[in-house]
């Protein structure tokens, strides 16, 4: 489980989140949903200890993060069980899919790779359903190909918490969803503490067990998307007038009514 409490976050002398309290269970996929620029990035940041809490702390795994900058060993340690897919997943450098994946295994690798470290990355490949890919240059692939590998890579960390900044966000129909299909089964069969952060409000509502909406750096409600889900909600996050449906499981569907 990663705990937060009361956590916030300044940038540039401003508060970007602040008083985010909330336990993330594991096994579980907790989805964050939020307008722009709301700091659902930099709370997938704060978790990670790439920015420094302002206040509050952060636990995970038997250790805590306070405020201040986490740096060094402790940092390092601290990283050791999450994976971190971020936004930008910009790739210029002179390696293959398969050199690309293999580096997942960075804090463990030697000069020489061994065989079981190639099987393993090779499998990651498949499950991500890109093993043709293997050996084509990173650079040399589309923004969607570009993301699928890099899941790949942060799945060869074999974490116990998986956080995943907009991961389907360059992906077409088929592959979202069987992206989204492969974190739900390895979250479930790992026990990972899955968190990502989502655009499409019916993914979200599709695969999250947890939806947090963020606005204004706050957590405005969490819970089940079937519990917290209300047009009135969306309404006052997005500032657009919705319609809630539900779908043949039970879940939400939010629909955009047209201003015309
Ligand atoms: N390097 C930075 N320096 C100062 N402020 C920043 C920096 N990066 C982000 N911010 C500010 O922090 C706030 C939250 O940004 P964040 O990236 O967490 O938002 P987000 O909810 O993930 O947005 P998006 O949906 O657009 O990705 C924004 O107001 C942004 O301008």
């Amino acid at each position: 489980m990663i705990q937060l409490e009361n956590v916030g976050v300044d940038r540039q002398g401003r508060s970007i989140i602040a008083g985010v309290s909330t336990q993330l269970e594991a096994g579980k996929i907790h989805v964050i949903i939020g307008p722009n620029g709301t700091g659902k990035t930099t709370l997938l940041n704060a978790m990670f200890g790439e920015l420094a809490l302002a206040q509050g702390q952060v636990r995970f795994a038997g250790q805590t993060l306070l405020p201040g900058k986490a740096r060094g060993k402790f940092l390092h340690g601290w990283r050791d069980t999450f994976a971190y897919l971020p936004q930008d997943t910009a790739a210029d450098i002179a390696l293959t899919v398969l050199e690309v994946v293999v580096l997942g295994r960075l804090g463990k690798l030697s000069l020489h790779i061994d065989d079981e470290t190639l099987a393993a990355a090779m499998e990651r490949l498949e499950q991500a359903g890109i093993a043709h890919l293997a050996g084509r240059d990173i650079a040399s692939l589309s923004g969607g190909q570009r993301q699928m590998v890099l899941f790949a890579q942060v799945m060869m960390r074999e974490p116990k918490a998986m956080l995943l900044d907009e991961p389907v966000s360059a992906l077409d129909l088929k592959h979202q969803i069987s992206l989204l299909d492969l974190v739900r089964r390895e979250t479930r069969a790992r026990d990972w503490v899955t968190v990502i952060v989502l655009h499409d409000l019916n993914l979200a509502c599709q695969y999250a067990d947890n939806l947090l909406v963020v606005a204004h750096g706050k957590i405005q409600a969490a819970g089940h998307p079937r519990d917290v889900v209300t047009e009135n909600l969306i309404e006052k996050t997005y500032g657009v007038k919705v319609e809630v449906l539900t779908d043949r499981a039970g879940n939400p569907v939010i629909q955009p009514v047209s201003g015309i």
